[in-house]
């Protein structure tokens, strides 16, 4: 990868004796602070690795983060208040380009803007992949991944809380089962959802049965194939645990730890490592980051951060390869474009967005079979949130929907429904699909066929590909920070994800139809009314019409940095370190080379105990 003297020229600190008579001394950064690490991005991962990193004392570390708070939302803490994030002050608010293969619609993406991250504003639901996800890994090219090795990560962040108290024991506590041992005493507390509505346990049966998917007593154990009520970042009392409430609220009080919030970074810096360095990369010609510029929002002020051991990067799928992108990193004609002097050319960085996506069919509901009803007044809110609030009980217990069943397809379904590149990929031993239950209408858009009312209750059923193969990118609007970058997930673009959404579709239907759930539908056909009769069981380019209307994303966006060997499209190493450049590692989710089998979340905290844990060991941090 070639490499230009940009960060010398800019930033190198010269003797004046060297600079050549008449010019003028390179410009220096002016910092203001020196600390031994840098995180750029207090999210989920950047919060798990400021409390890492500082726990034995011997680094002093500085966490950056652009958004506020996350209090400054508080529904935020409640399962029932998940509906009112988006759109809120801690989202991102992002729109994608508009999808070619999804009828060019553009589509909100949120993503978290607060310290926590999306982890203080996602679905709430915790789980981890199959084994064979992170053996995949290790055998692309990332030694030390595989899953003996990743799952005491796993268990190190997490303390499971059973349902023993008197308020939690008043729910119905069917299919809430789990593996002790699974669990650590971590600072990110998992449980299980309160209230749900007997549709959610019909579900679980007619997944089971209608799909061929074994009820299980734990998916967090390596074998992700399977149904039960999901693990949910929820403590004992029903509020959200994020990085932000677990691992932020463990590590704040102590004096080698700085965390800002509404401290937005703009740049990383490159010079020289300072005189009495000991970095394990001291002496390479390579570009070093020493730190990173950022803006201090309740000051106005720019202020410039050096970082005497390493820069990381934590600023989820679509900031960290900006960052590195308007800081000179990737792409040749991408930099060109917006007037970048490159530091380090790679053109990999920014491509190869991989996401999951979801789509639903939706049926009418009896009611109570529904929690449609809870948000459908203020009256009702009020209601729901005072009795959680005052007892733990009702339906703002638990967001509308973390009941997931897992879907592992034969060798030869596969090759039935026209999936033979799943298996080229390597990604036959592993879940396919994941359905999802919601007992509100979701997505949250009308469809072409029905447009939610205000007085009915519905049920929705979604199905997402665990195997999406369809890859998008991320690319510069501006040379600024500031401004969003190009967001194209380019969902369906490959024909074989088109394949796996049509015979996920029919699943869907099938569990939507068997009895278990059916009984608490109202009218014809389990009272489905999107798409409904307009859409026949097998007329596969209707169905394929559906779900080009209906897709939104599964939130799981990453790649955009992938560890991979740099030949095969990687951008970090297997210790997240940035090829061509010293000093300076990603670790979020933007690292991940092939998605799990599941939600991600899971993975994004285990990503950063391994990168913490790699970081001490480079740096002689034996606690
Ligand atoms: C709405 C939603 C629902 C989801 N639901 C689930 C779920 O139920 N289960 C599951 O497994 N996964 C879920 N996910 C996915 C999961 O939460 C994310 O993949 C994961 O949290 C990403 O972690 P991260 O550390 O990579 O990025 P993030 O947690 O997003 O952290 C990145 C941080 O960087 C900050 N940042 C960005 N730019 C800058 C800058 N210039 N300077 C400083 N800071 C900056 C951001 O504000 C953010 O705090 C969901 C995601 C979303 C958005």
């Amino acid at each position: 990868w070639p490499t230009n003297n940009r960060y010398n020229a800019r930033f190198s600190k010269r003797q004046s004796t060297e600079d050549p008579p008449g010019q003028p001394a390179a410009e220096e950064p002016n910092f203001n602070e020196e600390y031994d690490f840098v995180i750029a991005g207090g999210g989920t991962a950047g919060l798990v690795l400021a409390n890492r990193l500082t726990e034995s004392g011997k680094f002093s570390v500085l966490c950056l983060e652009a958004g506020s708070n996350p209090e400054i939302v508080r529904a935020y803490e409640s399962p029932g208040g998940n509906q009112f994030i988006k759109g809120s002050a801690i989202d991102w608010n992002f729109l994608t380009t508009p999808q070619p293969h999804l009828n060019n619609r553009t589509l909100q993406y949120l993503r978290g803007k607060a310290l926590g991250g999306s982890s203080a504003t996602n679905g709430l639901y915790y789980a981890r992949g199959s084994a064979r996800v992170y053996d995949h890994w290790v055998e692309k090219g990332n030694p030390g991944w595989g899953w003996d090795e990743v799952y005491p990560l796993f268990v190190k962040s997490t303390t499971f809380n059973p349902p023993n108290t008197p308020e939690l024991q008043a729910f119905d506590l069917d299919y809430k089962t789990w593996t002790e041992s699974a669990y650590g005493n971590g600072p990110l507390e998992l449980g299980f959802q309160g209230y749900v509505p007997p549709s959610t346990n019909g579900f679980i049966v007619a997944a089971s049965e209608a799909a061929n998917i074994p009820i299980v007593e734990d998916l967090n154990t390596g074998n992700a194939f399977g149904i039960k009520h999901g693990t949910a970042t929820l403590n004992e009392r029903l509020r959200r645990s994020s990085s932000y409430d677990g691992f932020y609220q463990q590590a704040k009080n102590r004096t080698n730890l700085r965390v800002l919030h509404y401290a937005p970074v703009t740049g990383i810096i490159f010079g020289d490592p300072p005189q009495n360095s000991t970095s394990p990369t001291n002496g390479t010609a390579n570009p070093r980051a020493i730190g990173v510029s950022y803006i201090e929002q309740e000051t106005g002020l720019v202020k410039q951060a050096r970082a005497r051991n390493e820069v990381i990067v934590s600023m989820g799928a679509f900031h960290s390869p900006q960052l590195l992108m308007v800081s000179g990193i990737g792409p040749e004609a991408e930099l060109k474009k917006v007037g970048v002097e490159p530091v380090v050319i790679n053109e990999n960085v920014g491509q190869h967005l991989n996401d999951h996506s979801v789509f639903s069919i939706m049926a009418l509901a009896q009611p109570n079979a529904s929690t449609t009803e809870m948000s459908s007044s203020p009256n009702n809110l009020q209601i729901a949130q005072e009795n959680f609030y005052t007892n733990l009980t009702g339906p703002y217990t638990a967001p509308s929907g973390v009941t997931n069943g897992f879907q592992k397809l034969s060798t030869e379904e596969l090759q039935q429904i026209g999936a033979q590149a799943v298996i080229d990929a390597g990604l036959a031993n592993q879940t396919h699909i994941e359905y999802l239950f919601e007992s509100v209408w979701y997505p949250w858009i009308p469809t072409p066929f029905y447009v939610p009312q205000s007085n009915e209750s519905y049920i929705s059923v979604t199905a997402s590909s665990m195997v999406a193969l369809s890859r998008g990118n991320i690319t510069l609007r501006t040379s600024s920070m500031s401004d969003q970058p190009y967001i194209n997930p380019n969902y369906y673009a490959d024909e074989t994800d088109q394949k796996v959404g049509i015979a996920s579709f029919k699943y869907l239907r099938q569990i939507l139809r068997h009895p278990s759930l059916a009984q608490f539908t109202i009218g014809d056909n389990a009272g489905e009314i999107s798409p409904g009769s307009a859409v026949a069981d097998d007329d596969d380019d209707a169905i394929l019409d559906y779900i080009r209307a209906n897709t939104i994303p599964n939130w799981h966006a990453s790649g955009t940095n992938q560890m991979l060997p740099i030949e095969d499209g990687g951008v970090v190493d297997p210790r997240l370190r940035v090829y061509g450049v010293d000093g300076l590692r990603v670790i979020d989710c933007s690292i991940i080379p092939v998605l799990p089998d599941v939600n991600i979340l899971a993975s994004i905290y285990m990503i950063a105990e391994k990168g913490a844990e790699m970081i001490k060991e480079d740096w002689n941090d034996e606690s």
